[in-house]
């Protein structure tokens, strides 16, 4: 059952007095393009950190493809091959744009003292296909010619790229994408938009909380719209942004 989905079901979250979510169900097409919106405080990147596994929610289920992960922990998630972003991006600035890919990847044994010992050729050769794999991300991206600057030195777009490309590493089916066109120029809103359609094309999903709706609603397949903790309206970009109680919940009717 829902085998290819992701399926969030009355989700409820409480900070002190204050309920952020009243029960939010939603279900997406893991391998789609969908995008998430709402006004500010609505609970969009709550939703997403109880989604990933970061922040966990007071009620409510979640499944990945048929999966019950509601009690699994974000290492667990991302071996079933859920991925996200974060609003602001978590690189390490002092490490270069390479380093920082390869240290996003998963199981590296080369990280334990004692395998550095009995096994240093077989973590040789595996840090050498992580630096690989890290390069062939980087070539995709475009951060090539940035691979050896330090990630503190990257534009804000070039930043949300480099933060796509740590995610890539985990080997995502579906990923998580919180506000990946916040303060990125339009020419580089368009490439990462571009880098986004050819993964989806590839069969990674994606679920994008984004503010910017003329960009979003160009990617995406299906919006989901969340207003004071509950799901308002989900449907076809443009049926959606033309919903009066969207119009009415969304910056007071200004959509
Ligand atoms: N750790 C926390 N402790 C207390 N309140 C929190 C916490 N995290 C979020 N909130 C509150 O929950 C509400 C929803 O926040 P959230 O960041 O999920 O909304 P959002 O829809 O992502 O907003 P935005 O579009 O502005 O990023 C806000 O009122 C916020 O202040």
């Amino acid at each position: 059952m829902n085998s290819d989905r992701l399926v969030i079901q009355d989700i409820y979250k409480a900070f002190g007095g204050a309920t952020v979510l009243e029960g939010v169900t939603l279900s997406a097409a893991a391998g789609g393009l969908s995008g998430l919106i709402g006004p500010n405080g609505a609970g969009k990147s709550t939703l997403f950190s109880i989604v990933s596994g970061f922040q966990k929610a007071d009620a409510g289920e979640i499944f990945f493809e048929g999966h019950d992960v509601t009690r699994l922990d974000v290492v667990d998630r991302v071996r079933l091959g859920m991925g996200r972003t974060f609003q602001v991006p978590r690189e390490f600035g002092s490490l270069s744009v390479r380093e920082n890919l390869m240290a996003a990847a998963p199981d590296q044994s080369g990280e334990s003292l004692l395998s550095v010992f009995l096994r240093p050729g077989a973590i040789r050769a595996q840090e050498a296909a992580i630096a690989e794999e890290a390069d062939g991300w980087l070539d995709f991206l475009n951060l090539s010619a940035v691979a050896d600057l330090r990630a503190a030195s990257l534009s804000g777009g070039q930043r949300k790229l480099l933060e796509l490309g740590r995610v890539l590493m985990l080997r995502p089916r579906m990923i998580l994408l919180d506000e990946p066109f916040a303060g990125v120029n339009p020419v580089l809103i368009g490439e990462i938009a571009q880098k986004i359609r050819t993964l989806s094309a590839r069969g990674i999903g994606f679920l994008i909380v984004e503010h910017n709706l003329a960009s979003l609603s160009a990617l995406v397949d299906h919006l989901f719209v969340i207003d004071r903790g509950t799901l308002l309206a989900e449907g076809h970009p443009a049926a959606v942004l033309a919903d009066p109680r969207v119009r009415e919940a969304y910056m007071g009717g200004v959509v």
